[in-house]
């Protein structure tokens, strides 16, 4: 089953390029904010965007988003939210596929199958849940393949076996985490990276998109040179922080943010590489 997450993906590959995914938390800190950023990212280039459902316990998540999740919900973003927002960032995104991130236990109360059908009527394209193991996974994922919505799976380094069966149930393309630990910008990318990409490579045809801790050009561009997308989050969360940690102009901010995008794609894209 191809999907538009995957379409979208591998035509950079087959160019030559390599794709942008920014994640950014939806309602941080309101929805017209989020409508804004999204317009903006897709304008400096991304081929996806990730939009992250706010949530209390964000295990995975370092103090940048847990920080954006915080005021997101002191804002009052709640699941329906996300649904509501959905055909608005549609509009906002043009062809750009757009994917759900959100954690499991909200997912699992809502009802795996209700979920996949109201993210799919909302016009998502995809959906990630960092903290559902493969093993927990076949309910959603079956819902997920009936509503035409991509389970994207995480894979951070492991062994053999286990990348080649989670690369087995993948859809869309595969979310591979760079490194250990919670999300936020890294000084350095590990020096294994491109050896664990070509491993999953092995496993799968499907792209490989790389995330957790790239928040310059450089490291994007040391990153482009084995995957086929770079994820940025808290690089832009951060940047979208200050309209309400330093009170500034959100129009100034969003134009912040897309001038910072567009550094991140500059080195993505054939004529810089
Ligand atoms: O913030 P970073 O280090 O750029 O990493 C990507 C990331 O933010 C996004 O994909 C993400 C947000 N929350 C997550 C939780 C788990 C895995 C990934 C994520």
């Amino acid at each position: 089953m191809s999907t538009s997450l995957q379409v979208a993906l591998e035509r950079r590959r087959r160019g030559g390029e390599t794709g942008f995914i920014p994640f950014i938390t939806a309602g941080d800190p309101t929805m017209e904010v989020t409508v804004e950023a999204v317009r903006r990212l897709v304008r400096a280039g991304a081929d996806a965007v990730e939009i992250g459902m706010p949530y209390s316990d964000p295990l995975a998540d370092g103090p940048t988003i847990q920080a954006a999740s915080e005021r997101a919900l002191r804002g009052g973003f709640q699941m329906p939210d996300l649904f509501r927002l959905g055909p608005i960032l549609r509009e906002a995104a043009g062809e750009v596929p757009l994917v759900a991130f959100t954690y499991a236990n909200p997912v699992y109360r809502w009802g795996w199958q209700t979920f996949a059908e109201d993210l799919a009527k909302a016009g998502y394209a995809g959906v990630i849940v960092p903290d559902l193991p493969m093993e927990e996974a076949t309910s959603l994922r079956e819902a997920a393949d009936r509503a035409g919505v991509a389970l994207v799976p995480l894979i951070a380094p492991t062994s053999h076996g286990r990348i080649e069966r989670i690369c087995r149930t993948a859809r869309g393309f595969i979310y591979a985490v760079s490194s250990t630990g919670v999300t936020g910008v890294r000084k350095r990318m590990p020096e294994h990276l491109s050896r664990f990409i070509d491993e999953i490579r092995r496993c799968t045809d499907l792209p490989i998109g790389v995330g957790f801790g790239i928040g310059t050009p450089e490291a994007a561009a040391a990153v482009a040179e084995s995957a086929d997308a770079v994820i940025v989050g808290s690089a832009l969360v951060r940047i979208l922080a200050a309209i309400t940690e330093e009170g500034r102009d959100a129009c100034d901010v969003l134009d912040d943010l897309e001038t910072f995008a567009r550094t991140l794609v500059a080195p993505l894209r054939r004529a810089e590489k």
